[in-house]
Formats: C-alpha cells, sequence, structure tokens
C-alpha cells in the first residue's frame, strides 16, 4: 500500500529517474508515503540497483549515502567486462563518492541492499567519523561493530577523513576561454584539488565531457589499506551510468593528477577504454604552494 503511494508520488513529482535527492523531496516522499527515513530509504534503492553494470556478477546492489546537509545520494555496483576482478566498484563506494563530489563532509547513514562486505567497510572507515549508522533490508549497525580492532587513516597518522581533508593547490588559477574544453579541464582540475590523496599525494580528478554538453566528474579518494581507494574514473563512469547515461555518450575524457610516486593515469585510462573508444587527455600538474 504505501509501496504504492511510494511509485505514484516518484511518479507525480518526476522523481524516479533520479539518482540524488535533496531534502525537500525526500520531505514530500515521506509525507506522501508515510514511511519511515529508514523504510522509505529500503524502498528507494531499487532505483540504485537498477542503474548498475554487472556483466560478470549478475548482482545488482544498490545503496543510498544520507549526507549530513539532508541530501540523499544513490550509488550502484559497477563491474568491467575485460578487466580483473578488482577493478569493481561496489555501491556503497558510489554512494559516498557520490556525496563527496557534492562536497558532504559527514555521512549520517548508509542504506545497502546487501551486507556491506569488508572491502567497503574499510572504504567507509576512511571517513574517520565517530558513528556511521549502516542499515541493511533487516538490521541496522554502527560501523564500528562490523569493523572491530580496524585498521585506519590514524594508524598512517592521518588525523582527518576521506570527506574532511584540505583543499589541494594543483597548478595555477587559470582564465581560459570559455571554451568546452577548457570548462572540462578545469572540471577535471577542481576535482583534483578537492580529492582525498593523504598516502600517495597524487591527487587526481576526472571530466567526462559528453555529447549534450553535460559534464561527468570523479575525484580520486584514497585508503589507508591502499587497495579500497576509489579511482577517479571509476566514480565518473559510475556518475555517467548512475545519470543514466551510456558509455557511447563520452565525446571527450579528461584527467588532471599531481606530480607523485603514484599516477592514475594508465588504470583510468585502461578502464576508459572498455568502454569507450575515447582517448584520455592528460594534464599532470605541480603543487603551486607548498602544502604537499
Ligand atoms: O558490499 C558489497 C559487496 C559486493 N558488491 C558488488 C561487487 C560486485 O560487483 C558484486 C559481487 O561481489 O557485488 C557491492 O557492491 N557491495
Ligand atoms: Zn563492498
Amino acid at each position: 500500500m504505501t509501496h504504492e503511494a511510494l511509485k505514484s508520488s516518484l511518479q507525480q513529482h518526476r522523481l524516479e529517474h533520479l539518482c540524488r535527492f535533496s531534502p525537500e523531496q525526500i520531505t514530500t516522499l515521506l509525507q506522501e508515503t508515510q514511511l519511515g527515513e529508514d523504510t522509505l530509504a529500503l524502498a528507494l534503492l531499487p532505483l540504485a540497483r537498477q542503474k548498475s553494470q554487472v556483466p560478470v556478477s549478475g548482482f545488482r546492489v544498490g545503496a543510498i549515502a544520507i549526507g549530513g546537509s539532508g541530501h540523499w545520494y544513490l550509488g550502484a555496483n559497477m563491474e568491467t567486462a575485460g578487466l580483473p576482478l578488482s577493478s569493481a566498484l561496489h555501491a556503497e563506494q558510489a554512494a559516498i563518492g557520490h556525496a563527496a563530489l557534492f562536497d558532504e563532509h559527514h555521512i549520517e547513514k548508509v542504506i545497502v541492499s546487501a551486507s556491506p562486505c569488508g572491502h567497503c567497510r574499510q572504504f567507509m572507515h576512511e571517513l574517520n567519523q565517530t558513528s556511521l549508522m549502516l542499515v541493511l533490508p533487516d538490521d541496522h549497525f554502527m560501523l564500528a561493530e562490523l569493523l572491530p580492532h580496524a585498521f585506519g587513516p590514524a594508524d598512517l597518522g592521518q588525523t582527518y577523513g576521506m570527506l574532511n581533508g584540505p583543499a589541494g593547490a594543483l597548478g595555477q588559477q587559470q582564465k581560459p576561454p570559455q571554451t568546452e574544453h577548457n570548462l572540462a579541464c578545469l572540471a577535471a582540475q577542481d576535482e583534483a584539488n578537492a580529492s582525498y590523496a593523504p598516502y600517495s599525494h597524487n591527487r587526481a580528478g576526472v571530466a567526462l565531457l559528453l555529447e549534450d554538453g553535460q559534464l561527468c566528474r570523479g575525484r580520486y579518494l584514497e585508503n589507508a589499506a591502499f587497495n579500497p581507494s576509489l579511482g577517479p574514473m571509476q566514480l565518473a563512469l559510475s556518475q555517467l551510468f548512475l545519470q543514466g547515461y551510456t558509455a557511447d555518450k563520452i565525446r571527450r575524457a579528461f584527467i588532471v593528477e599531481a606530480k607523485a610516486e603514484v599516477q592514475q593515469y594508465d588504470a583510468a585510462a585502461q578502464l576508459l577504454s572498455r568502454l569507450s573508444a575515447v582517448t584520455l587527455e592528460r594534464l599532470v600538474l605541480d603543487t603551486v604552494r607548498g602544502e604537499e
């Protein structure tokens, strides 16, 4: 009954194709469906799951990250045919990466359709929050309950978390002509400066310019355990699919990264090449201020 109400609310307000909800939209849905917050979020997971890309497993996972601002961010798992399994992006990472792109500094809750795996627990631990609630279809937990004796940022001397790091200072402040190309490059540079790379100092950002002129952005989000780190191209492609595009809509692709021991270009270009014939254009920048 309430799920019917949700379906009609989504249709009436044209929300059924969204991948991000404002606090006002959530208030409307809560009022019209009379669902509680967790029940509503669980009921919205199919919208996320349908955006998953699962050529390997066929196993669709959907997640929602609720940001401190009250916005809800969808995420879905993304697998890429032709690459090793380690290239997969998990739904929880996609949802939190989505929140990062909208400059959330705190995640209230993560709602997910299957129990979060160890890799995701480790990824979420990088938020460095004193509390994070995880809501599953039949239960809820605090992250600390699911990851006792955790290894994390503090073990490597980091005091801030994935969404609270200082901004970077890559490259010069440019005032180029406002061509599509320059705007996309600047978007990738902005994402690089907003990225989180305390372990490698390889700040990195991606911008995909689409046929309709829209940009899909991605930023690098590192992890103290290294392997669960989220690459900027993974996040940009996840955004592409969450927004309902297909990879053939990519017209140009840009990566901006800091000169460092670690580099994103090879992995990003390889991932892109499995989905698109577009060549990845690269800019390597030095840090201007002596921040890193
Ligand atoms: O916490 C998890 C566990 C698995 N998956 C995805 C990864 C892969 O695409 C598929 C099978 O593991 O499910 C997630 O998105 N989140
Ligand atoms: Zn996972």
